[in-house]
């Protein structure tokens, strides 16, 4: 199963990029949508709602009243903040579910809104960022949805900001001119990416050609190596952790913290994307390399035996070498023994 994430701001365009990926076959699972199962009438997540914000956000019909709650959190931070503690772990259980039932070999399209403010984009293979400028999207709402522009700022201004959000790309779709651009370029990334990923991925092998990170629309704009930490770091067992790839010698003292580091692609390392990166796994005495290979493997880098090969099995060199099932990433990720020093 190849796990895509889906995100943008407000009105960005992620509804019509999800639309094409369903009818491309993927399988959509909606975090907007499953908010609203969540507070659905007579639900417990709806009673949990009237109990924190009273009996007022809810309408004669005994269903949440939308617009009155919106107007309560998109002002006060605190209250989102209420909210969302109330509505996320309900949605996070709904979306497992759904990904738990979906075949072996799907793409499941996570869309989620804000996928980035709440730390998820470690848990996916690839982070797909449908971007606009901010004044477009407020364009947007005013126009379709009516929204007086004030509120619209103030969503905007609730959500991560755009360089946040594209830090986190694995892939932007960038949507300010029209409809049919996009489409072509969701078109463009399902053919030419998601479905060689899926491919290889099931098969398990790297990507045998790389299309470049140069392919219009489809690569990340920054923070590659940080990028692939944090899929490493989502997915390892105990007793391994990941750094960049120079700094498993122990000289930087970091190796202790290295999985937390790997997490927040805050470390040191290659943090600029010039479409390649390096990183190492390190597998303290005792853990199973052979697990830590194959977890490697599952967050989208499956072993190279031919890398393995030419690099030799000498000592103290790297116990497996793993490449991107992604074609358009260019990346080496070692497993190797935690040195007896370290
Ligand atoms: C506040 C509510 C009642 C307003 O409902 P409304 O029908 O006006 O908006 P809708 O749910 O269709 O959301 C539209 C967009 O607003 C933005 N948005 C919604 N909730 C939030 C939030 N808590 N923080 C920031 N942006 C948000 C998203 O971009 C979303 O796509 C509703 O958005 C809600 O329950 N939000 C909390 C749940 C949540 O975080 N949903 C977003 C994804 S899980
Ligand atoms: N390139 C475009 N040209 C014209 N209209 C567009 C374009 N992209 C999106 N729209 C329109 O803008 C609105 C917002 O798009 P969409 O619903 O896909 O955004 P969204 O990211 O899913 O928003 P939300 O976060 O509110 O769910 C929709 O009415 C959509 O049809």
């Amino acid at each position: 199963m190849l796990r895509v994430g889906l995100t943008g701001g407000i009105a960005a365009g992620k509804s019509v990029v999800s639309g094409r990926l369903a009818e491309r076959g993927a399988v959509i699972v909606d975090a907007d949508l499953l908010a609203r199962e969540a507070v659905a009438p007579g639900s417990p997540g709806l009673d949990e709602i009237v109990s924190t914000f009273g009996p007022s956000v809810v309408g004669p019909d005994d269903a949440l009243d939308r617009p009155a709650l919106g107007a309560l959190v998109f002002a006060d931070a605190t209250a989102r903040e209420r909210l969302n503690a109330i509505v996320h772990p309900r949605v996070r259980s709904l979306a497992a579910a759904l990904v738990d039932g979906a075949a072996e070999d799907a793409v499941v399209v996570e869309d989620i809104p804000l996928l980035v403010e709440t730390g998820q984009a470690g848990r996916f293979h690839l982070v797909v960022v449908v971007d606009a400028p901010d004044a477009l999207r407020i364009d947007r709402m005013v126009r379709r949805r009516g929204m007086d522009p004030d509120d619209a700022g103030r969503r905007i201004a609730a959500q991560a900001s755009r360089t946040e959000r594209l830090r986190a790309a694995d892939a932007v779709l960038p949507n300010d001119r029209d409809l049919d651009d996009l489409l072509a370029a969701t078109d463009a990334l399902w053919d030419g990416r998601i479905l060689p990923f899926r491919d290889n991925l099931a098969a398990g092998r790297p990507a045998p050609e790389q299309i470049g990170p140069a392919a219009a629309g489809l690569a990340g704009t920054s923070g590659l190596a940080g990028r692939i930490r944090a899929k490493l770091a989502s997915v390892l067992p105990p007793g391994a952790t990941v750094e960049p790839e120079g700094e498993a010698e122990g000289a930087s003292g970091a190796s202790g913290a290295s999985g937390a580091s790997g997490a927040s692609g805050a470390s040191g390392g290659d943090d600029g994307d010039d479409g390649r990166a390096a990183a190492r796994v390190l597998v303290a005495p005792g853990a199973d390399p052979g697990a830590v290979s194959a977890a490697v493997t599952a967050a989208g880098f499956p072993r190279d035996p031919g890398a393995e090969l030419r690099r030799g099995r000498s000592a103290g060199g790297p116990w497996a070498v793993h490449r991107p099932a992604d074609p358009a990433v260019d990346a080496t990720v070692t497993v190797a023994f935690l040195p007896p020093s370290a």
